[in-house]
């Protein structure tokens, strides 16, 4: 018997992300232009890998369940081929018998016929149940909130406790229910460049955001078919991004010869931004970043936005040298990328809790680095795509404790002048929160700054 393109498609990605930690969101795509896959397949071979990859704790416990052992005794080539069969069993319309059977063939390609057996098993009992009578399984016994819907979600705990915490609200669980879906395609107009307007007219699978001015979002189909896409002047871009940084240039007015600075800009999505509106009011951009390679990305996402933009490679957190400041500066700092975990499918299983002090370290260290290089009465947007409070509000706060000159501005309203409607849910202090299950963005944070 073959297996069927998508599942063998499915499973390289798996694959390559358990052994290699590859990205899912970068290795799929790259399989596909290999495999060429019928447009039916290709679709097919993204609900797999992705499904599975964002619940794959919630899978490993069934299976282990299923199996009577731990998901960790079992080898990982076979684990992989039933995580993949249980998504196809209990999230997916595929027929029982034929999900039973390809994994099982699966299992008999990756590791001979040894555990062809132990695997029709552990599907066939995984199969007796529907996927709601598992999750009464799951949480049989477990008293703890955050674990209870941990399991029932598809989310490690302690993403679910730091997710309530930053929340402040009783929607939590609209919260990881979105995250467990794939979010549309946002795309960017970069202003003067491109119109939202025209693409709109122009491409029928588009359809305007409702709250970023230049933001529009892709149903289906590939984005590098929309018009624009190929020549850079529309970028894919969640609308949440598009936000925040058009924040830091709206909330007063651009005078001509500022000068703007994107500390930490790779792969650059908005210092193109930043650069199509620093064409447009005159003033000028410089970016930074520290990895040489996405240096090179933040050049070419600059390339398509006439002027001079220069990319420099260094370490943001020793930015400044002499006398060089700048009237506005962007730190989208690295962060955990807990506010993203529906773009990036496998994300929320590789971050660990431990991973948190460094990073919050680092971004101290750089918000202190944007100061510094901040021009008197300038501003700074201190910006993560993690919600997470010890990345977000408590590195602003230790920063406006250390820097007299610091002083928070009202964020929440730039956003709303920049939507054009209120932004109910997103205030935190005087802190922006976007959310996804909120305001159909990923979950920026953003907080205006002006430096005295
Ligand atoms: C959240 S990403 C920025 C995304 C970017 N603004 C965009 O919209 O495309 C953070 C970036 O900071 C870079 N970075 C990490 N540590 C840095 C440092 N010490 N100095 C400068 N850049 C750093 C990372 O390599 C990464 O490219």
């Amino acid at each position: 018997m073959s297996v069927s393109p998508a599942r063998r498609i499915a499973l390289e990605v798996l694959t390559g992300v358990r052994e290699r930690d590859a990205y899912a969101n970068l290795l799929l795509p790259a399989v596909l232009q290999r495999a060429r896959p019928s447009a039916a397949d290709a679709a097919f071979a993204t609900e797999l890998a992705y499904g599975t990859l964002r619940l794959l704790g919630r899978y490993d416990a069934i299976v282990a369940a299923a199996a009577r052992r731990p998901a960790a005794r079992i080898d990982p080539p076979v684990l992989d081929v039933l995580r993949l069969g249980a998504h196809q069993l209990l999230a997916t319309r595929t027929p029982a018998h034929a999900a039973v059977h390809q994994s099982v063939e699966q299992v008999r390609q990756a590791v001979g016929a040894r555990a062809t057996g132990f695997a029709n098993a552990v599907l066939r009992r995984i199969g007796e149940r529907d996927d709601a009578a598992w999750t009464d399984v799951l949480l049989d016994g477990v008293e703890d909130p955050a674990e209870r819907r941990g399991l029932a979600t598809g989310h490690p705990a302690w993403v679910v406790r730091e997710l309530q915490r930053a929340l402040d609200g009783d929607d939590l669980d609209e919260l990881l229910r979105v995250d467990d879906v794939a979010p549309p395609v946002g795309l960017a107009a970069l202003p003067g460049l491109a119109e939202r307007e025209g693409l709109l007219d122009r491409e029928p699978r588009v359809d305007p955001h409702p709250l970023s001015p230049i933001g529009a979002v892709l149903d289906a189909g590939d984005p590098r078919a929309v018009p624009g896409v190929a020549e850079g002047v529309v970028r894919v871009q969640d609308p949440g991004s598009q936000l925040v940084a058009l924040a830091l240039i709206r909330a007063r007015p651009v005078v001509a010869g500022e000068r703007w600075l994107d500390l930490c800009a790779g792969p650059g999505g908005k210092a193109a931004l930043l650069a199509a509106e620093a064409r447009l009011g005159g003033a000028s951009l410089v970016a930074n970043e520290q990895a040489p390679t996405r240096a090179l990305l933040v050049e070419q996402a600059l390339a398509a936005v006439p002027g001079r933009h220069p990319v420099e490679t260094g370490d943001g957190r020793r930015f400044v040298r002499g006398d060089r400041r700048f009237d506005r500066v962007l730190l989208d700092a690295p962060c955990s990328g807990l506010g993203a975990l529906r773009r990036r499918p496998e994300a929320r299983w590789r971050k660990r809790p431990d991973d948190l002090p460094p990073l919050t370290a680092l971004q101290g260290v750089l918000l202190d680095a944007a100061v510094a290089a901040t021009a008197p009465g300038g501003l700074v947007a201190y910006v993560t795509c993690s919600p997470v409070a010890a990345e977000t509000t408590e590195v602003v706060s230790a920063a406006l404790a250390r820097h007299d000159r610091l002083r928070a501005l009202p964020t929440t309203e730039v956003l709303e002048r920049l939507a054009g409607v209120p932004l109910p849910g997103a205030r935190r202090g005087t802190a922006a929160q976007l959310w996804p299950h909120r305001h159909a963005t990923d979950a920026m944070f953003v907080q205006l700054l002006e430096a005295r």
